[in-house]
């Protein structure tokens, strides 16, 4: 029989020592104190009282490693078969003393009542005899266990060993045992009652904590609805984003057929495919190069969110003397003082009206297309509409369709102002007629070209004219977002002594202000002061609106795009890190298009058309040249012809070629002095022939990549023959020494012998001592053959040269 100790005992059954004592002593059982030991029938006495309120569901925990056994059959074999068989077969009487004691704690009375005797009978008869010892002192605990919650009890039912432990000494790594056996999963809280009435009621009342300790499967995080990444991540950081073992994505990997590994580089195609299986939404961040103002711009083209109407910017073309300077100056005087009085007229570059209706009207008052153009090849876009004057009195003119050309490549609408209608001699009809050729008809003549008849020395037709420019720019919906930072480009800029880098910017979106940290093309610096058109002082300028500036550290060209940062110093980093790009690029300037490089550019797919602009003697060569150059077709890359024109190639054409990328053919003409110069500096290719066939084909096989290289030849070195030897198989050996530059393995050779070339050929070996030797430099002795030459000789002269590729010209 089990022997217990009072304290024990009393703290089994949660009494004090002293109340056990003194119950005993009501019972006859002499204790002197708490450290005497109780026999078993001195037991069974207290638990005679104590099980009255505990009571029998002591009998039902003892009972229930029986009727596991038993009970098994009936329950849900995955549940009490594993926890019953460890338990009541193996274990000695402690150890089921101790367990019916944690069980006990997680089973209610009413449960443990109904657990039948005759689960005792299964069970080796050893088993059943110690059984009663534990179902006595498991008695109170389950006392204890009534009064914790369920979902107490897994927790309970560990420290409840140390105090079964406490039995006895013996007992003690038992009680472990047990209790590491009460944890597993289906332990305790899956009791075999649970094809018993009242502890099925009870088992359901616990229901939740039993489902989640068997075999615990792992908790997924839940999938984010959506993931970002930039440029790629790995399987480990995928995996973290969307809260899944990387196993599994691996595995998942795998099925798609892409092997990886856990720090495998995803790309994006791949994590796509990754998150379209967990239904994940992916997006890619990009990574914004801030040093490149173009994304400012490209950024701002996509937002139309606080889009406002802003007011267009037009540019004023046309052919000399056909009246640019007296319309702008017309539209300014007319418009601008009507509108500010007082105001004394700044020439800034740029200037802005207002129309009647309140609309305002930005002009860039530098008359001509060679700004434009300029503007242009620097990559600002600035003008929204240009106005084509032609003088009614004179028609169509050649710079009239540089003028169109140029607007054409920039794809900025034309309105045609038709000006001198003043003049007697004024013929609108030919006018129209003329722009006919050049693809602008009238509205008049069903086309879709607005021509408005003005007089810029009267001012007839100019509101007129405005109207137009207006409802083009309706059309064209221009928008912009006065509320973010500035962004916009450069009209004009100049060195001033007092006030150092002075720059007309036009604010292409959002607002510029004082004091704003900006970076324009190279240069950087805050907004010190701003002045109007008008000279006046400004805080700030809105869309469209053209300031000049002062507070920038260097002066920027015209065309230079700028950007407002938020803070100077990221405006210092950015724009100090343009100018050292600058100063780089500057080193490999970006190659614009030549009929050399013409096919690696297509190859490469950079180019989708040749851009060609034409330039003959006569009109009717210009012609049929432009009409033959345009079928020719190859590999989907077409020509366009995007100026043609009789007479000299001007700097006009060149930086026309420059902003388009155009190459220049001169057929019977020169190009005068300027346009040479510029073509040096901006890199444009001039083709000039004489024979139209000629630039055909050549045009034809620059796009095919056929036109042959052309090679000069290049001396690098001269060896003198010192001795000879005859190898057979080999040839004559030439043991030599190198007497100026050097011999290289693959250069030809020439055989000099008293100053006539005898041979002329490839070097077959050349070797320093037995080794084969690429190159030999003055100095060294070197063994050399030459191809298809044995007939060498003490004395002679080797020389070596290469063929060197030359540019074409
Ligand atoms: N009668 C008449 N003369 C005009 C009109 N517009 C301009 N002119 C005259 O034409 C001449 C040339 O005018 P500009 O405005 O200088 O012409 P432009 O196109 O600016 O010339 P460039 O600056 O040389 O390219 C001047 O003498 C003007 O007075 C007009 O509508 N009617």
């Amino acid at each position: 029989m089990t022997k217990i100790r009072v304290h024990e005992y009393a703290k089994q059954i949660d009494k004090s020592s002293k109340e056990v004592i003194e119950q005993l002593t009501k019972l006859n059982v002499e204790v002197t104190n708490h450290m005497s030991t109780l026999e078993g029938d001195a037991v069974q006495k207290l638990d005679g009282i104590y099980k009255k309120t505990a009571g029998q569901p002591n009998k039902v925990v003892q009972a229930k490693p029986q009727a596991q056994t038993t009970s098994n059959q009936s329950k849900p074999s995955g549940q009490s078969q594993s926890r019953p068989a460890s338990q009541s077969q193996s274990r000695p009487t402690g150890q089921s003393q101790s367990r019916p004691a944690s069980q006990s704690q997680s089973r209610p009375t009413g449960q443990s009542q109904s657990r039948p005797a005759s689960q005792s009978q299964s069970r080796p008869t050893g088993q059943s005899q110690s059984r009663p010892a534990s179902q006595t002192q498991s008695r109170p605990t389950t006392g204890q266990s009534q009064s914790r919650p369920s979902g107490q009890n897994q927790g309970q039912s560990k420290p409840a060993t140390p105090s079964t432990a406490t039995q006895g000494t013996n007992s003690q790594p038992k009680e472990k045992k047990v209790f590491t056996n009460n944890a597993r999963p289906g332990g305790n809280s899956r009791p075999g009652g649970q094809n018993r009435p009242g502890q099925r009621f009870q088992k359901r009342r616990k229901g939740p904590t039993t489902p989640v300790q068997p075999p615990v499967p792992r908790k997924e995080r839940e999938l984010p609805a959506k993931i970002t990444f930039t440029e790629s991540l790995t399987v480990i950081e995928l995996s973290k984003k969307i809260g899944r073992e990387p196993a599994e994505i691996i595995k998942k990997l795998f099925l798609l057929g892409v092997m990886s590994t856990i720090n495998q580089v995803l790309d994006k195609d791949a994590i796509e495919l990754i998150c379209a299986d967990y239904g994940v939404e992916v997006e890619e961040e990009i990574k914004i190069d801030i040093t490149d103002l173009d994304v400012f711009f490209e950024s701002a083209e996509g937002n139309p969110e606080d889009s406002e109407e802003r007011p267009p910017v037009v540019t004023i073309m046309g052919h000399v003397d056909h009246g640019k300077t007296t319309l702008l100056d017309s539209i300014r005087n007319t418009k601008v003082t009507a509108g500010e009085a007082g105001g004394i007229t700044q020439h800034i570059g740029a200037y802005q009206v207002v129309v009647e209706n309140g609309k305002k009207i930005t002009f860039l008052d530098t008359p001509g297309h060679a700004a434009f153009t300029t503007m242009r090849a620097r990559g600002a876009k600035v003008t929204d509409v240009t106005i084509l004057v032609v003088a009614a009195d004179d028609g169509v003119m050649p710079q009239t369709v540089e003028a169109i050309n140029h607007a054409k490549a920039a794809e900025v609408p034309i309105i045609v102002a038709v000006n001198k209608m003043d003049k007697p001699s004024a013929n609108p009809d030919k006018v129209m007629q003329e722009l006919t050729e050049h693809g602008l008809v009238s509205e008049a003549w069903g086309g879709e070209t607005i021509f408005v008849p003005i007089s810029a020395l009267t001012g007839d037709g100019i509101d007129n004219l405005l109207e137009m420019v207006l409802l083009v720019s309706e059309v064209a919906e221009l928008k912009a977002n006065p509320k973010r930072l500035a962004i916009g480009s450069v009209i004009e800029a100049q060195l001033d002594k007092g006030k150092g880098s002075v720059a007309t910017l036009l604010v292409q979106d959002g607002t510029l202000r004082v004091g704003d940290p900006i970076v324009v093309g190279h240069s950087f610096g805050r907004v010190r002061a701003m002045i109007n058109d008008l000279g006046r002082r400004v805080k700030e300028a809105g869309p469209s609106t053209p300031v000049e500036i002062t507070g920038l550290n260097e002066v920027p060209k015209a065309g230079d795009r700028f950007v407002v940062f938020e803070d100077e110093k990221t405006a210092r980093q950015v724009g100090e890190s343009r100018a050292s790009e600058a100063q780089v690029n500057q080193r490999s300037e970006k190659t614009r298009v030549t009929l050399d490089n013409l096919f690696d550019q297509m190859k490469q797919g950079e180019m989708k058309e040749l851009n060609i602009i034409v330039k003959a003697d006569v009109q009717g060569t210009v012609e049929a040249m432009a009409s033959s150059l345009m079928k020719i077709e190859v590999e989907g890359v077409n020509v366009r012809i995007i100026h043609t024109g009789a007479g000299a190639i001007t700097e006009s054409d060149i930086s026309l070629a420059a902003a388009s990328n155009a190459i220049v053919i001169g057929f019977n003409v020169r190009p005068d002095l300027n346009a040479k110069r510029a073509a040096e500096e901006d890199g444009v290719d001039i083709r000039l022939h004489k024979i139209i066939y000629k630039v055909i084909e050549e045009i034809e096989f620059a796009m095919k990549g056929l036109l042959d290289p052309e090679y000069q030849e290049k001396i690098i070195g001269q060896a003198e023959v010192r001795e000879t030897f005859k190898v057979s198989k080999v040839g004559t050996i030439a043991g030599s020494y190198v007497t100026e530059g050097k011999l290289a393995r693959d250069s030809g050779v020439r055989v000099i012998r008293d100053s006539i070339v005898i041979f002329e050929g490839e070097l077959d070996t050349l070797k320093r001592f037995k080794d084969d030797a690429k190159e030999v430099a003055k100095g060294y002795e070197c063994g050399l053959t030459i191809k298809n030459f044995n007939e060498i000789k003490e004395g002679d002269i080797v020389e070596a040269f290469i063929m060197e590729e030359i540019k074409r010209k």
